[in-house]
């Protein structure tokens, strides 16, 4: 592993450490989370199935839920980061602006005269609203009344989106992962999740916190989403290859770590296509140093290829072996304990929907998790695990759980 220490600065001057994440368990001790907004309000019976949410959620509970999801997390130790506050930080800065109102403007849609009249707008917004507008999107009829006549304004719906608004910020896992002390901008797979990584990587270049961190896997198009990779120990990735994260996209990501010392190995796991396991985290987490939390469904079935660097700037892909057997042979333990999900195949499989595999490690053998996954959090705790609980009435109509919901930038190491 490479031993980079930068010393990071907080918006207000105080110094911190440089943050880095080697594993999936290690004592939490700051988290980026996205308390929702109005950009939930945006969701309707006619758009939530395109913008990947199940229902539309009431706001004001979800807002409820995730605060208490962060109380949590802070009564545990761990600093809250909320993406929203980062972004607006990160807006004061002209050449973030730029970014933000670039990926926002879609002359495609707009047309030339309409897409030149919204960027003045945008830019002429402080950063505050300017961060609202990126994030909750605009329809037809909140744009500033343009100059001259627009044929796009008059044969769209009012309530057309002229900006998309991104309700699945909330699951910050997916667009950025941080390896090491280096943070991975992701490449989103579905057009409704594709601009979240535009907000994330001006966050990370321009807010005074980052300016320091060293980027991992650069500039890759291929799809990766954080929610397929885990660091199962310091220096052994897993990476699910399924609806979202392709073939190609694991392996730039492989040897992208593998190329900048931050893995030995890095496991590429074959999951099912479907919504159900759109990613790897939806089937398992980890919850203790030597144990994960696993759908019962695909425990013997799960594979993996072991991807290694071959010494000379190439690498060297092995397998498919069980994933399991693999795992532990990467991380040096006898084996990896796997807790079920639920109790039988139907309270495993609506357990599993409801994100009771999705756990978030707060430190080794302690986890957040839904309170409705009754049979999984007793199997857990039976395990010798303890389950902090959160509700997730609202949260969950978005199909993700605690870990969905969380971008760890710093762990303690494990001793
Ligand atoms: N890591 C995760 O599993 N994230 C959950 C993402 C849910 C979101 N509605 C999506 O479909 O992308």
């Amino acid at each position: 592993m490479t031993a980079h220490i930068a010393e990071t600065e907080a918006i207000d001057g105080s110094p911190h450490p440089a943050p880095r994440v080697e594993s999936e368990v290690g004592p939490l001790r700051t988290v980026l989370l996205h308390r929702p907004g109005n950009e939930l309000k945006r969701l309707t019976p006619r758009n939530n199935d395109q913008l990947l949410f199940d229902g539309v959620p009431w706001l004001a509970r979800a807002q409820e839920e995730h605060d208490a999801f962060a109380e949590v997390l802070t009564s545990r130790g761990a600093e809250v980061l909320l993406l929203s506050d980062l972004l607006e930080e990160a807006l004061t800065d002209q050449r973030a602006r730029i970014a933000g109102i670039r990926s926002a403007v879609n002359e495609r849609r707009l047309g030339i005269d309409l897409a030149d009249a919204l960027r003045s707008h945008l830019s002429t917004l402080a950063p505050e609203p300017l961060a609202q507008a990126l994030m909750t999107g605009m329809t037809f009829e909140e744009l500033p009344a343009a100059e001259g006549a627009s044929l796009v304004r008059k044969m769209h719906h009012p309530i057309d989106f002229a900006v998309d608004p991104l309700p699945n910020l909330l699951f910050t896992r997916d667009s950025s992962v941080w390896v090491g002390d280096r943070v991975a901008i992701t490449s989103l797979a579905l057009p409704a999740r594709d601009r979240e990584t535009a907000l994330t990587d001006l966050i990370y270049a321009y807010h005074s916190r980052f300016r320091k961190t060293g980027r991992a896997y650069g500039a890759h198009s291929a799809p990766v989403e954080g929610g397929d990779v885990l660091l199962l120990a310091p220096g052994v990735l897993a990476i699910g290859v399924g609806e979202r994260t392709t073939p190609a996209g694991a392996e730039s990501f492989a040897r992208s770590a593998l190329a900048d010392g931050l893995a030995h190995t890095v496991l590429a796991v074959p999951i099912v296509q479907e919504r159900a396991t759109m990613h790897l985290d939806t089937v398992c987490t980890m919850v203790d140093r030597d144990a994960v939390v696993m759908y019962p469904a695909v425990r013997n079935t799960l594979s993996a290829f072991p991807v290694r660097a071959d010494g000379s700037g190439g690498v060297v892909v092995d397998g498919p072996v069980p994933f399991l057997e693999a795992a532990a042979e990467a991380m040096g333990i006898d084996r990896l304990r796997v807790i079920d999900t639920g109790l039988d195949p139907v309270t495993a499989e609506r357990e599993q929907w409801d994100d009771g595999n999705n756990t978030l490690a707060v430190a080794p053998g302690l986890v957040v998790a839904y309170e409705r996954n009754v049979e999984t959090n007793a199997r857990l705790e039976d395990a010798g695990v303890e389950v902090l609980r959160i509700s997730g009435s609202e949260l969950g109509s978005g199909r993700g759980g605690p870990r969905c919901m969380s971008c760890p930038i710093d762990r303690a190491a494990l001793v």
